[in-house]
């Protein structure tokens, strides 16, 4: 989805709902009992603050400084945004702390100092050494940056690096270095035009000197035109790069032949006839944010010979330093660096240049919607979710910082290393994405059952949005459209269906029929049958049974078995299953876990928890993970012998004989399906060994309910269900209460499922 299609509105409303902001402190270690609250603070704090004392190192050991990154800035370069003030960088700082986190998994607090002056800003930030493992400057105009970076390295023992120049300098270098062998262009005789001469582009010039271009090849443009010799306002900063006054002094002149473009100015400053006009085989990184230099459907428009990037997300090519920060600040922070250095800088952009050329795996593709990524003029450098960054690039920062002196704590064990980084990522926000990205790929027709609702309606459109689905709505027109239009909704693109309209008239004639045919040996009259299908729910299993649709998402209701009754009598069951079962998917700081059966079955029988175990684990596949399966009751292997014990110990027995490869277990408490330490000391010769389960079956309908509703109040963990496991084709029932987030979720498994309904 491209920016312009962000509303304002949205933008806003996402910043604003809920706890404003976009992060939030929280506490790592137990604090629930009056001991925890003694050893969190006072007395027991006492005791760390003493070893600190002590030995100043321990800090490391006992507080959370060596994760904890400073993100700060004054607000005087944001973005392309320019000079906005403190306050007003503060989304931008919260971001960069989001993207820290879910990239690397390093904490950030962001400061947003009121202080434009370099010394001052200095003074700040050295005073806050004591707090954190690393500084990230950001946003910084230029030459303040430089002059405060400088003083910085200087009296600071923990790496610091602004990210503008530095990050900024290594993507751009990795994607150059690529960009040049795809073209067969030799860097010490390709000629360059930057736009911009700040903190970003003189960092990133600075940098491809290093690599062997050649000053005399640069041209270099700030808001006040060519940088040249003649002018008596550089900054020393700028001074060295100047150009002898040439006749090229406007950026059309300077574009005619040039071999690559770099723009690290403002949005739309580049013309179609200033990319006509460079050599064959023209580089154009357009790297302003939000609005490039030129767009990239533009640039790519004008000819076909072109590698194009942009800071973006949503075009190919995003030369970004997203890709860099959070595993640069990972490798240093894991060797305690006292600094980033070059060695470490070069170490990263070399690392992230490899790594595109590498077969890009599927969850990779999937996440950007792609088929197959592979190197070339589309896809030159890494993308951002790429799970590899984090151990390709960190552990390149870590190995360079522990080669040129600066680890302080130098990285032993390699393998346990990169199995720690990969770990940090876990599966489990990876999950939602993966099945997003999927729907996206293949977006299906979705029919929602009750669309007379603004819930419903949000959802719909940022299921549009999204590309996930094309939804169809079954509602008055009249009542959808006053929803939409009280709140700004726009539906274009979504059809809607009035089954009240004369042009339905046929349809639910012709759906009574079908539905009479296939009712009235169950005793259904032709009369009812008419009657049924104006039911909205009854119509939109009708389309998905008769192929107008592909998948219905059904109304909110609090009254599951008659929403799904419907669907059980028009669509089915898949041939085989005896019993429709409910799953759950609750998002869990453990991984992903998935509940069964949590909507259906009140007291199921041995065969029916074989069966609701076999459709779960195959549902839980269909995500791209391996169940690791646990039997629940109150009992451990056999030591009650109460209805429900015996029960899930001989669904086990079945299943363990049928499935020999899988790994399922039972009868066991919930506790044990986590505590694997326990497990293995108490019931070694349990099938799960070493492993955690991530899929657990109920005895029955209560107790599954409860778990699942208990964690996700009471631990307020996300969820998406009820998923409906067992019928011919996708319809998913909304819980009452269900929020726009869950239904968009409930949306994309719908249509992943679609996409592998045999029909
Ligand atoms: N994709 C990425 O990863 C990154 C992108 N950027 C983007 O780069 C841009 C600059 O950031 P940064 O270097 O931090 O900011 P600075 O404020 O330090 O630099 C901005 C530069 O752009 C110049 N400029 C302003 N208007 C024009 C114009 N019309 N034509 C030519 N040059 C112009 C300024 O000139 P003057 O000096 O005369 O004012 C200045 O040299 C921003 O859009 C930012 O979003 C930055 C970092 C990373
Ligand atoms: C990406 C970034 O840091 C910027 O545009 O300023
Ligand atoms: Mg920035």
């Amino acid at each position: 989805m491209s920016v312009s299609n962000i509303l304002k509105q949205d933008a806003l409303e996402y910043h604003s709902s809920g706890k404003p902001g976009k992060i939030e402190v929280k506490p790592t270690k137990s604090t629930a009992t009056q001991r925890d609250l003694s050893l969190a603070y006072s007395p027991g704090v006492a005791e760390p603050c003493l070893e600190i004392a002590e030995n100043v190192e321990k800090v490391y050991d006992y507080t959370a400084k060596g994760n904890l990154v400073g993100v700060i800035s004054n607000g005087t370069a944001v973005l392309g945004l320019g000079n906005i003030g403190a306050e007003a960088s503060k989304p931008v700082m919260e971001g960069k702390g989001v993207l820290f986190k879910i990239f690397a998994d390093i904490d950030v607090f962001d400061l947003e100092l009121n202080c434009t002056d370099p010394d001052s800003f200095v003074e700040t930030v050295v005073r806050l050494e004591p707090t954190f493992g690393g500084i990230n400057l950001e946003d910084i105009k230029s030459p303040e940056c430089f002059e405060i970076e400088e003083k910085l390295k200087q009296r600071l023992k923990i790496p610091i690096m602004h990210d503008d120049q530095h990050g900024t300098a290594i993507i751009s270098s990795a994607a150059l270095i690529n960009a040049l062998e795809l073209v067969k262009k030799d860097i010490t005789k390709v000629k360059f035009v930057i736009s911009g001469a700040g903190a970003a582009a003189i960092s990133c010039i600075k940098l491809y000197l290093q690599l062997g271009a050649k000053i005399e090849n640069f041209t270099i443009f700030d808001k006040d035109g060519l940088v040249s010799e003649a002018r008596t306002d550089l900054n020393p900063y700028l001074k060295p790069l100047a150009c002898v006054a040439t006749k090229k002094s406007t950026l059309a002149e300077a574009m005619v032949g040039a071999d690559v473009f770099l723009g690290l100015s403002v949005g739309n400053i580049l013309s179609k006839e200033m990319i006509a006009s460079m050599a064959a085989h023209p580089i154009v990184f357009a790297m302003a944010n939000p609005t490039p230099e030129i767009a990239y459907d533009v640039a790519v428009s004008v000819r076909e010979d072109i590698i194009m990037a942009t800071g973006r997300s949503d075009y190919p090519n995003q030369v970004n330093n997203v890709l860099g920060f959070p595993f640069i600040f990972r490798g240093a922070l894991d060797v305690r660096a006292r600094e980033i250095n070059e060695a470490m800088k070069l170490a990263a952009a070399k690392a992230l240049a490899e790594l595109a050329k590498k077969p890009v795996p599927d969850i990779v593709n999937l996440a950007y919607n792609e088929k197959n990524l592979s190197f070339g003029p589309e896809y030159i450098i890494p993308k951002p979710m790429d799970p590899r960054l984090i151990t390709t690039v960190s552990m390149a920062v870590a190995k360079a910082a522990m080669d040129s002196g600066v680890a302080a704590a130098p990285i032993k064990n390699w393998e346990a290393y990169e199995l720690q980084l990969a770990k940090r990522l876990g599966l489990d926000n990876q999950v939602m994405k993966f099945i997003m990205k999927r729907a996206k790929s293949n977006p299906k027709r979705i029919v929602f059952a009750d669309a007379e609702n603004l819930k419903v309606l949000k959802a719909v459109r940022e299921v549009m949005d999204e590309g996930i689905a094309k939804p169809i709505l079954l509602g008055r027109r009249a009542n959808i459209e006053a929803i939409a239009d009280e709140h700004h909704i726009d539906l274009t693109g979504a059809q809607i269906m009035d089954l009240r309209a004369p042009e339905n008239a046929d349809l639910l004639k012709k759906f009574g029929e079908l539905y009479y045919e296939k009712r009235k040996r169950r005793g259904t009259t032709r009369w009812e049958a008419d009657k049924e299908v104006r039911k909205s729910n009854y119509f939109a299993s009708m389309m998905l049974e008769t192929k107008m649709a592909d998948g219905v998402i059904s109304g909110l209701t609090k009254n599951y078995p008659d929403a799904i009754r419907p669907a059980l009598q028009i669509i089915g069951k898949k041939p085989g299953v005896k019993k429709v079962a409910g799953m759950y998917l609750l998002l869990s700081d453990k991984g992903p876990l998935f509940f069964s059966d949590t909507t259906i079955n009140f007291d199921p029988s041995v065969e029916d928890i074989v069966e609701i175990t076999e459709l779960t684990a195959k549902s839980v596949e269909q995500f791209n993970i391996k169940p690791r399966i646990a039997l629940l009751s109150y009992s451990n292997f056999g030591s009650a012998d109460g209805e429900d014990s015996v029960k899930m110990r001989e669904a086990t027995r079945i299943l363990q004989e049928k499935f020999p490869n899988w790994l399922i277990e039972g009868e066991m408490q919930a506790h044990l399906a986590f505590d694997k330490e326990l497990r293995q000391q108490n019931y070694p010769f349990a099938q799960l060994g070493n492993e955690t389960a991530n899929t657990l079956i109920f005895p029955n309908l209560s107790a599954a309910n409860i778990a699942y509703n208990l964690l996700k109040e009471a631990a307020n963990i996300e969820y998406i269900g009820p998923i409906l496991l067992g019928l011919k084709k996708p319809v998913h029932v909304l819980q009452l209460g269900a929020s726009v987030r869950e239904i968009v979720n409930m949306v994309a498994i719908a249509v992943v499922e679609a996409g592998e309904t045999v029909s």
